[in-house]
């Protein structure tokens, strides 16, 4: 049973062609077998046949010659009858039997040794395998005188048969290796084209070439075959491509959301993810080693502001140019991520010590050394930047990078366009930072401010022709807090602009109400530069007018000259429009930034306040003397009102009462005040005020600094 199972399963195993060969000749095989074994048996019936034939006749003869002797029983007679059978070389035996029964006469071959004859023949022919023996009675007259018995072999026959049999194998052997012949060459047709195909087949899954076609060498089914393989494979070839179309679309967009997921868009530097998850493994790989590494904080100075002003396209574009100088200034080797709006970062493995990352930072620093040339505009940029080393500032992901965000702060707080390195004191002032932005978010709902105001003088006519209005805030806990001290915090955080307006308000409704004790007082506002920028500023200074009644004469807007500079087209139509409207504008701090006179020409300025930096020591020094006369100078000849600020002391004043026609604003004349202060010094009359801020040519003020009430 196993073994059946073996071959079974080996024939199964079997290629085709071997096992079309093996069937084809199994079947000629057997078939020829069978031939063989007809024939065969044909040829031995025949010879038997033929053989007894010849026996019979020689019986017959026998027959016939012997009566006489049988009647005469003449023994010598019948011996020498029988003895003519020595012709015959098959008969081996013979006898004569007389009619009763008595052996007349023996015939032995000479090969025979002992004469083996029956004592009674039965008459008839008998074959054995050995023999062919007949007894015939012989008759005379009708009369049966005697038997006559005869032995034949069939050696002859054997003999025969084996010729016969040797030459039946040579034949079949024949056909056989003709048959394997033609058997093989009719079976390679059909196996052939077959084998073709599986050859073609396995090459084609190894290749996975689905290109590849099958020839159809025939009409016949292994051309059908053929066809259909090749058919397949046409399908095959064609869902491949369409297989890889959707694998490349697929793959394209998973690139794609990779790049989204991991890539900023607009810059194509790596996104806070893609930071997070490098400066995760950079600080684990640091650790492993004991290796330094460092973490780099940018933030762009001023991008806001060219952001608000020359628009977000350019400001897209700005982003560009500044990650095109990272990556051109900066190692290849350097994680450069772009991590908020216009914030950057970079990561700096293996660091040797605090001067290779000062190195770098001075490179960023450098790298924005050149303005930039942004769609017909050129723009200059810089960073602050903050420092802060693993491990010395933190070997935790997230308190390295508060402490490069701590430091980058302080950059900024330097002045900007440079860097800093985190040192630990520095929590503490950033978490008074934090806690001044938290409490500023809700001093206004809190009505924790209120606006002080600084008379404004005009030197000839000693008139008090306007107030400054200077925010304090009154910080619970804290007391009044400076505006410089909070003023740039509500600018980087936005909350300026709810401020501003409210300022804006109070400081238009009491010039308005104050026009009953002085008529045509005006009033003064800081805009700072995010308030500028902001799009709905016109429209809520024209509602605030409208809903005060202040005359847009009376408002006066104090603009430094830093948002001047950084204004363009957009800019240009706020300052145009509240021209139109009649509000007035005046230049701050005047000489401390870029003191172009391009500007003082194209807008439509009205009043030019010199920097108190400039009052300091004059008239002792000279050079402020001087800058101070040239301003004065300037004004007169571009017919701009001038006004001096930080006035402290009576030598100033009669400075500049000898320098020109000027506004003053300072100290020795009055503090900033509060608003029922300044109604009690709008109250008393011109004279009084002369007097009591000893305002009299050469006049000395009782106590100027004892007025002060911010
Ligand atoms: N955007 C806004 N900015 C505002 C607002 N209120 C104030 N500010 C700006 O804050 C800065 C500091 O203001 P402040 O502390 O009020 O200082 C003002 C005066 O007190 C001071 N001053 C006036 N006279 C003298 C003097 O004789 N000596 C001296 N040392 N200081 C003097 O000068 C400041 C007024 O400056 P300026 O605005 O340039 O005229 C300041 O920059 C304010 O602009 C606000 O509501 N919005």
């Amino acid at each position: 049973m196993h073994g059946m199972k073996y071959w079974r399963q080996l024939f199964r195993d079997m290629p085709i062609k071997r096992k079309l060969v093996l069937i084809s000749m199994s079947s000629t095989g057997v078939a020829l077998l069978l031939v063989t074994i007809l024939l065969l048996v044909n040829e031995y019936y025949s010879y038997q046949r033929a053989l007894l034939d010849d026996v019979r006749v020689q019986t017959a003869m026998i027959a016939e010659n012997s009566t006489a002797a049988l009647v005469f029983r003449d023994r010598s007679g019948a011996q020498e009858i029988l003895g003519a059978l020595a012709a015959s070389p098959s008969i081996e035996q013979a006898a004569l039997y007389t009619a009763d029964g008595k052996t007349l006469a023996l015939y032995r071959r000479k090969d025979q040794a002992r004469t083996e004859v029956p004592d009674r023949p039965v008459t008839g022919h008998r074959f054995s395998s050995q023999h062919l023996e007949l007894a015939h009675e012989i008759e005379l007259n009708g009369e049966i005188v005697g038997t006559v018995y005869l032995r034949s072999d069939l050696e002859r026959l054997y003999v025969r048969i084996m010729w016969y049999v040797g030459a039946i194998v040579l034949t079949a052997a024949g056909a056989m290796l003709a048959a394997f012949l033609l058997i093989s060459l009719l079976h390679r047709g059909i196996s052939g084209p077959l084998a073709r195909l599986v050859d073609l087949m396995r090459q084609i899954s190894e290749r996975k070439d689905y290109s590849s076609r099958a020839r159809v060498e025939t009409r016949d089914e292994v051309g059908a075959l053929a066809e259909g393989f090749n058919a397949m494979l046409g399908q095959i070839e064609r869902h491949q491509a369409d297989l890889m179309q959707e694998l490349g679309e697929r793959k394209r967009a998973e690139q794609r959301l990779d790049q989204l997921a991991y890539y900023d868009t607009i810059t194509q530097l790596p996104n806070r993810h893609f930071f997070n998850e490098q400066l995760k493994l950079v600080l684990a790989r640091a650790q492993r080693t004991g290796q330094r590494a460092g973490l780099m904080f940018l933030d762009l100075d001023n991008f806001k502001i060219i952001n608000d002003t020359l628009g977000h396209d350019i400001g897209d574009v700005l982003l560009q140019g500044v990650a095109k100088r990272l990556r051109e200034h900066l190692r290849t080797g350097d994680i450069i991520c772009r991590i908020g709006g216009d914030e950057f970062a970079v990561i700096v493995e293996d660091m040797t010590d605090r001067e290779q990352a000062a190195i770098v930072a001075e490179k960023i620093i450098g790298a924005f050394a050149h303005s930039l040339r942004l769609e017909g505009h050129e723009i200059y940029i810089s960073a602050s930047i903050g420092i802060s080393l693993f491990p010395e500032d933190a070997t935790e992901m997230h308190a390295l990078l508060r402490n490069a965000d701590t430091a980058m702060y302080f950059a900024k707080e330097r002045g900007k366009n440079t860097y800093q390195f985190f040192l630990p004191e520095m929590n503490g002032r950033a978490l008074n930072r934090l806690t001044l932005e938290t409490s500023l978010r809700h001093a206004l709902e809190r009505e924790e401010f209120e606006v002080y105001y600084q008379p404004q003088f005009d030197l000839a006519s000693k008139r008090l022709f306007g107030v400054e209005a200077l925010l304090r805030w009154h910080r619970p806990d804290v007391g009044i807090v400076n505006p410089t001290e909070f003023i740039p915090v509500a600018e980087e955080s936005g909350q300026i602009v709810s401020i501003g307006e409210w300022v804006l308000r109070q400081a238009c409704a009491q010039a308005q109400a104050w026009q009953a004790l002085v008529p045509g007082l005006t009033v003064s506002v800081n805009i700072s530069s995010r308030q500028f920028h902001d799009s709905q500023l016109v429209d809520r200074i024209l509602e605030i007018l409208r809903q005060t009644g202040l005359a847009p004469e009376l408002l006066t807007l104090e603009l430094t000259e830093g948002v001047l500079m950084e204004s363009s087209g957009t800019a240009s139509t706020t300052l145009e429009r509240l021209e139109a409207a009649g509000v007035k504008l005046s230049i701050d701090d005047f000489g401390t930034g870029y003191s172009s006179m391009g500007y003082l020409k194209r807008f439509p300025i009205s009043t030019l306040k010199i920097d108190q930096g400039f009052m300091r020591e004059v008239p002792a020094d000279r050079d402020n003397v001087a800058i101070v006369m040239a301003i004065i100078a300037m004004c007169q000849s571009l017919k701009l009102y001038v006004i001096a600020e930080g006035v402290e002391n009576m030598a100033q004043l009669e400075f500049l009462r000898k320098a020109g026609p000027v506004g003053v604003q300072g100290f020795y004349l009055s503090r900033p005040l509060t608003a029922d202060a300044t109604a009690a010094l709008l109250q008393i009359t011109h004279e009084e005020r002369i007097t009591l801020l000893a305002l009299a040519d050469g006049g000395t003020p009782p106590n100027p600094r004892g007025q002060s009430q911010g």
